[in-house]
């Protein structure tokens, strides 16, 4: 099967490409989808698959990432594009000065839209904010340390075998290896 990686953050479409390698095809359309409010990443994915499927009429995922803080209550959770977007990592850095509980974890919720119908895969990764360090990753990376690194200090393939979206393909995958083992069984 073919499937169309939908997103208009380049990083997460290698990301994505990279995980499925050798198991589906994958190609990447450059589209934005409009963001729905909502606590749920998962529901904010699925709205944005939604908007795909009925432009596309192919089978795609889309990808809604939050990162949560619990010193700022989870800020700015489902606000991350926002929030990266306007204050950014040092605003982030500023607003934990002289604050002692780092600790954090990124979210990400994969919605799979196709001819029948929309499900959603989940996966997280604890971690802790810190100093900015590596050159790797895009967005919190550089902030964002898990078992002693930065997401920006691991290669692409190494944030591939730990992170919050490889979780979450790790069970996309699992679901349609078998689904269309499956559907060629029939
Ligand atoms: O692994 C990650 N490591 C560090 N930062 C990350 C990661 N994954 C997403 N991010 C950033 C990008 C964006 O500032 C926000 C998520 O927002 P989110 O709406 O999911 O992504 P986006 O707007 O960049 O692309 P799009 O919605 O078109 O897929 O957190
Ligand atoms: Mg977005």
């Amino acid at each position: 099967m073919k499937i169309t990686v939908v997103t208009s953050n380049a990083n997460k479409a290698r990301e994505v490409a990279a995980y499925l390698e050798g198991v589906l095809q994958v190609e990447h359309a450059a589209l934005e989808c409009p963001e729905f409010r909502h606590n749920d990443l998962g529901e904010i994915a699925r709205g944005k698959a939604e908007f795909a499927y009925e432009k596309l009429s192919r089978p795609l995922i889309v990808d809604d990432t939050g990162l949560f803080i619990d010193a700022l209550g989870g800020f700015p959770g489902p606000y991350a594009a926002y929030v990266q977007d306007t204050i950014g990592n040092a605003g982030i850095l500023k607003l934990m000065e002289g604050v002692e509980e780092r600790s954090a974890r990124f979210e990400t919720a994969i919605a799979f839209a196709w001819e029948d119908g929309i499900r959603i895969f989940r996966g997280a990764l604890p971690g802790a904010i810190v100093a900015p360090r590596g050159a790797e990753g895009f967005g919190y990376d550089p902030i964002f340390e898990y078992a002693g690194q930065t997401l920006a200090e691991m290669p692409l393939a190494e944030k591939n075998r730990v992170s919050h979206r490889a979780r979450a393909l790790q069970a996309f995958r699992a679901w349609i290896e078998q689904e269309t083992g499956v559907r060629q069984n029939r």
